[in-house]
């Protein structure tokens, strides 16, 4: 492919002008890439998402125009939401001319070398009244996946691999033929300092306590979510995601005087099919979201009780 090629490929111009990529660090979803449709990003930290055909673009719209002005959610909870900027006509990826973006911050343009993982939250992804079509794919994927039994799946994830300096990216195949074993790895892997492409090595969870834990961790974010989840019958949040990302480089610089925080982060993404909570409870993305912390809460178990043993060890002389 010659440059000139390559760069339409990856650059788009959008009406107001701004140089539009793809996001280099998308991990699931409808991706643009090989003339197909899917989000866009600038170099100002917006995410520019094309309206899904079939009415679930407009209903995301909705969506966001709806809960941005809720003044029933409290302000500790809108942080766990991509900030909704309206929409707008943007050059679509798949070069069939201007269509309608939702234009959301993009929640990973302040790091460097994110690490990034999609969790699909919830033992089911259908929903009532959707068709029989759609009932039977969602089932189908539900039944195949951690979905049924855990109550959520890994949708995709990347790490950024120290040692390679560059990011290791799970197979998109391989990802949704997990089980409950492959799941609790790939959350073990996420957190950790050693090789990810090598699958014999099993992962040291080196960031764990930092990333999943501490108070402002992801868990303790978890658990917020949670607090707000066992009460809120606002919204049905079905088929959403839970977007986990951190930096690992501000880890390994730990002790360092310029070390920053791993600002590890909790972003909620996806609200195609989100319904009205009617006055009852989501049980099933609160359910999903309990299943999930139960993961969370053990890697981190695990790790503390490997320090304990290494302490005592020591303190032994041994
Ligand atoms: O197209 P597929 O089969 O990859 O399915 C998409 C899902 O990918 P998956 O393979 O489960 O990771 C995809 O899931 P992720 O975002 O990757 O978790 C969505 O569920 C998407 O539907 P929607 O945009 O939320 O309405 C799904 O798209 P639709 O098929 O519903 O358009
Ligand atoms: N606001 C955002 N900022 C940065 N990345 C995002 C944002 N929203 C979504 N993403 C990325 O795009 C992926 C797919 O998003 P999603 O809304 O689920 O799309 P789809 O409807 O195609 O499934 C997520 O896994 C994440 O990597």
């Amino acid at each position: 492919m010659n440059s000139r090629n390559s760069d339409r490929r990856d650059c788009i111009y959008s009406c107001t002008k701004k140089m539009l990529k793809v996001p280099e660090h998308q991990v699931a979803g409808h991706i643009a890439s090989d003339g197909k449709l899917g989000p866009l990003v600038d170099d100002q930290g917006r995410f520019f998402k094309p309206l899904q055909g079939d009415s679930r673009g407009e209903h995301e719209a909705k969506f966001y125009e709806s809960f941005t002005s809720n003044k029933k959610v409290p302000d500790h909870i809108h942080r766990y939401f991509p900030v909704y900027h309206g929409t707008q006509l943007v050059e679509a990826s798949d070069g069939s001319g201007k269509l309608p973006h939702l234009v959301l911050d993009d929640v990973v343009s302040g790091y460097a070398n994110p690490s990034v993982m999609d969790v699909k939250i919830g033992s089911r992804t259908w929903y009532p009244d959707v068709s029989e079509e759609y009932f039977k794919k969602c089932i189908k994927k539900d039944r195949q996946t951690t979905t049924v039994s855990l109550g959520f799946r890994v949708s995709g994830f990347k790490i950024f691999d120290h040692q390679e300096s560059s990011f290791w990216r799970a197979e998109k195949k391989l990802v949704l033929g997990y089980n409950a074993d492959g799941a609790r790895l790939a959350l073990r892997k996420f957190v950790s300092s050693n090789s990810p492409a090598d699958s014999n090595l099993t992962p040291n969870c080196a960031f764990a306590s930092e990333v999943y834990g501490g108070c402002n961790g992801i868990l303790a974010q978890l658990l917020e979510l949670k607090d707000w989840f066992e009460t809120q019958t606002l919204y049905h949040f079905n088929s959403c995601s839970i977007l986990m990302i951190y930096e690992n480089e501000s880890i390994l610089m730990k002790g360092g005087d310029d070390a920053p925080a791993p600002r590890a982060q909790v972003k909620l993404v996806d609200f195609a099919h989100v319904l009205d909570g009617n006055g009852v409870i989501d049980h099933n993305f609160l359910g999903g979201l309990c299943s999930f912390i139960k993961f969370i809460k053990d890697i981190l178990q695990s790790v503390e009780k490997h320090d304990e043993t290494d302490t005592s060890l020591l303190e032994n002389g041994r």
